[in-house]
């Protein structure tokens, strides 16, 4: 859009915007703010310090707009010939048409209608001077050498103000004179002397700041010198004059151009600068271009620094939803990287032009907010890596620890080895250089959460490799123990404890080899032995006690008995006979058996030392610390006295129950029936024996029922027959039961007639029923 204060100019190539004119201060002062952005309209926000400003001075009305329009192809207002009355107000800026060159077209000097506004022609000057590398300086040929006109005045405010501006520096500006109208009967080269010595007559009047008074014009000032003919009266000359002039605005030996005239000021920022020294100049303020200089550095490399964070940011903001999602990203380190390596490219492009304190101040403040960023993205990957090497590593110890006759440490050293090198590599990759970051705090975690994994991981390991010592040592013991506690007698305890300390030896020999591979301290090898003694131990109580139950102990003392009471010396069993000693013999086998419940009643081998010796719970607590309470002293009582009590009360009459018999054996073999009883018996019944065996009808009865018997077992009809004559007494029985019930339901059918006839109704007729 183009505000009131700008205005196209006629657009032959086409670039409309590139040649649009706009004024930069207006009558009333005012700087115009957009200028910045028309700078990057007319395509040279990116020029850098390639590009070049060029101010015209003058009086009014001396073709000052022409002359720009015709040396630039800007678009400047010409004033009517027909009016002539002023047209320039204010200043106004125009890129040249083919050149990166900023043309400033500057109000008259002596602007009668600004009356009592004076200054503006010093400000102005300040203005133009402090961003101009060449000055045209605009007159006709006819006031040359007038020591008081306009000009002269015009080039006192110039020197002075070139003087507080530049006076302790070597910046130089161009003086170009164009002298309007040159007729050319006075030679330029006259013209350039006179022109000179009024400049050095003005120099040497004006008043010079202290220490700066052996300084020369020359010093600040290239002067040059150029005439242009009369336009209306010479217009081809004029042309021809104006093309030789533009031919002169090049850079190189014979160009008007050069770097010692630039302010170096970026061009993205002369907008900024303009304005910033309108603001001091138009409010009197001193004007320190220095100042003004780094305050302008650090406004535009505040400004290019947010552009950078503001991309850079944009850039990074799906890495960082990635990485807070909880998953290692990876390459993060690379992406980050890279968005800093752009955002500084960014950032230098345009910034390193300006002061270089500023700039690498502001740099470093950049690097800053792009590590400030990033870190939060750089701890979120370690947490992320923390989790997956802690994953990494319960894999790999699970794989190792499923192989046949793993080593346990080998096993966990490889393990932790991969999982901190993944946790490193990855930390490594997503640090930046100079970023000051570091992952020591980290690994340290890591590394506490592996030992303790690690530690966790071979307590159970140790923990599984004690249960299998421990049921292998329950199968050692197993049958021999059973053996032992069926054998009762005074070295019994001496045999059941040899077994069981043989046993436990071979335990601790096979849990001390395979401990070695666990690099376990003493300290757990002691508990892990301490506890596989208590469970042996507890293991060989459960057989005690399983012995010891009272049925099985029980029988036990019944077998024992036997053999001592039922069998003789030889082990056949004995018969008793009438002479044996049967009272002796029972109540020898029967004390010996009852002794051998207080054998069976608490360990208690014939050598002490046989006794293992365990510390009780509270003494020592075994690997997993959990054991049940154990009280060594305790577990050698198996009997309590009751129960002993108890036990050989049931055995003494069980014992006399064999004794009742042995003694019944006795009798039963001398009460038998005497062989004359049989004779009475055959005498008596001889008869009737004679009477049935030779009576005929007898005879075949039983001979008959015989063979219907022996018929009936061989065919297996029994059962059927049972069956069928049960279920012909149940039927007989049914109709019998019904038979009487309906007999004594029913009225008698003999009742008087007389008496049936009154009980049916009148009228009615009477039916055989
Ligand atoms: N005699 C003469 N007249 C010229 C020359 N160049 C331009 N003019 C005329 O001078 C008049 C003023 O021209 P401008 O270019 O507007 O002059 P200016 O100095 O820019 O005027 P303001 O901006 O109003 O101060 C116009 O009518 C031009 O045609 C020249 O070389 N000689």
């Amino acid at each position: 859009m183009v505000s009131d204060t700008t205005q196209h100019g006629p657009t032959p190539n086409g670039h409309a915007e590139i040649t649009t004119r706009v004024q930069i201060i207006d009558e009333d002062k005012k700087f115009n703010a957009d200028l910045s952005k028309w700078i990057d309209k007319w395509g040279l926000h990116n020029a850098g310090f390639d590009y070049d400003v060029v101010a015209v001075f003058g009086s009014q009305s001396t073709g000052k707009s022409t002359l720009l329009n015709k040396l630039f192809g800007t678009t400047f207002d010409v004033m009517d010939e027909t009016q002539r009355r002023q047209t320039t107000k204010g200043i106004w800026m125009c890129r040249a048409e083919d050149l990166p060159v900023l043309v400033m077209d500057v109000e008259g000097t002596d602007g009668r209608e600004r009356g009592e506004d004076q200054d503006f022609e010093r400000k102005s000057a300040l203005f133009s001077l402090a961003s101009s590398q060449i000055l045209l300086v605009n007159l006709w040929e006819h006031q040359i050498g007038l020591y008081q006109g306009a000009n002269m005045a015009l080039l006192k405010t110039v020197i002075e103000v070139n003087l507080s501006l530049f006076g302790k520096t070597d910046q130089r500006t161009l003086l170009l004179f164009v002298i309007r109208d040159h007729v050319g009967s006075t030679p330029l080269a006259n013209l350039s002397t006179t022109l000179t010595a009024d400049i050095e007559r003005i120099w040497a009047s004006v008043s010079k700041p202290d220490g700066l008074e052996s300084r020369l014009l020359t010093d600040y000032f290239d002067l040059s010198f150029v005439g242009l003919a009369h336009k209306v009266l010479m217009p081809d000359k004029f042309e021809a004059d104006v093309k030789a002039l533009r031919a002169k605005f090049t850079f190189g030996p014979n160009g008007l151009f050069s770097d010692k005239y630039r302010r170096r000021i970026p061009a993205d920022g002369v907008g900024v600068y303009m304005e910033s020294i309108w603001e001091q100049v138009s409010s009197n303020k001193d004007l320190d271009l220095p100042t003004q200089q780094e305050l302008l550095a650090q406004f535009r490399c505040d400004e290019i620094s947010k552009a950078a964070f503001e991309a850079f940011s944009s850039r990074a903001k799906d890495g960082r939803r990635i990485v807070e999602g909880g998953k290692v990203v990876p390459n993060l380190g690379g992406m980050m990287r890279d968005w800093k390596t752009e955002a500084l490219r960014q950032f230098d492009a345009e910034a390193s032009r300006y002061l270089a304190a500023v700039y690498n101040s502001k740099r470093e403040d950049l690097i800053g907010s792009i590590h400030a960023y990033l870190q939060p993205l750089f701890l979120a990957q370690l947490k992320n890596l923390h989790k997956s090497a802690l994953a990494l590593f319960k894999i790999r110890l699970d794989e190792g620890l499923k192989k046949d006759g793993y080593d346990f440490a080998s096993v966990v050293g490889d393990a932790r080895a991969k999982a901190e090198t993944a946790f490193k590599d990855g930390a490594a990759e997503a640090s930046i250089q100079d970023a000051d970051w570091d992952y020591d705090i980290e690994f340290g975690q890591l590394d506490e959460e592996l030992t303790s994994l690690a530690a966790l991981s071979k307590s159970d390991e140790m923990k599984k490799m004690v249960n299998n010592i421990e049921r292998m040592f329950k199968r050692d013991i197993g049958e021999k123990v059973d053996l032992e506690l069926g054998r009762p007698g005074p070295k019994m305890w001496d045999a059941v404890l040899t077994t069981y300390s043989d046993a436990l030896k071979k335990a601790e020999q096979s849990y001390l080899r395979k401990a070695k591979s666990f690099n376990s301290t003493n300290d757990e090898d002691d508990q892990a032995l301490l506890t596989l003694r208590r469970r042996a131990w507890r293991a060989l109580k459960v057989k005690i006690d399983e012995h010891t139950a009272d049925s099985l102990l029980l029988s036990k003392l019944r077998a024992s008995f036997e053999e001592k009471f039922r069998y003789d010396e030889n082990g056949v069993p004995r018969v008793w006979g009438r002479n044996d000693d049967i009272d002796g013999l029972f109540r020898k086998a029967r004390d010996e058996t009852v002794d051998l419940v207080s054998v069976y009643s608490s360990i208690k081998p014939s050598e002490p030392s046989l006794l293992p010796s365990l510390p009780s719970q509270e003494e020592a607590t075994g690997l997993d610390g959990s054991d049940e309470p154990f009280d060594f002293e305790d577990s050698l009582h198996i009997l309590s006295e009751s129960k002993q009590v108890d036990i050989t009360s049931k055995f003494r009459r069980e014992a006399d129950a064999y004794f009742v018999e042995a003694k019944r054996s006795i009798v039963s073999s001398v009460a038998q029936i005497p062989y004359w009883v049989y004779g009475i018996i055959l005498l008596l019944g001889w008869n009737e024996a004679m009477f049935v065996l030779f009576h005929p009808v007898y005879l075949f009865t039983i001979v008959m029922a015989a063979a219907a018997a022996y018929a009936i077992f061989q065919l297996n009809l029994a059962g059927p027959l049972f069956q069928i004559s049960r279920t012909v007494s149940g039927e007989v029985q049914r109709q019998m039961h019904s038979r009487l019930k309906d007999y004594f339901a029913e009225p008698p059918t003999t009742a008087p007639e007389g008496l049936r006839q009154r009980r049916m109704a009148p009228g009615m007729e009477l039916k055989e029923l």
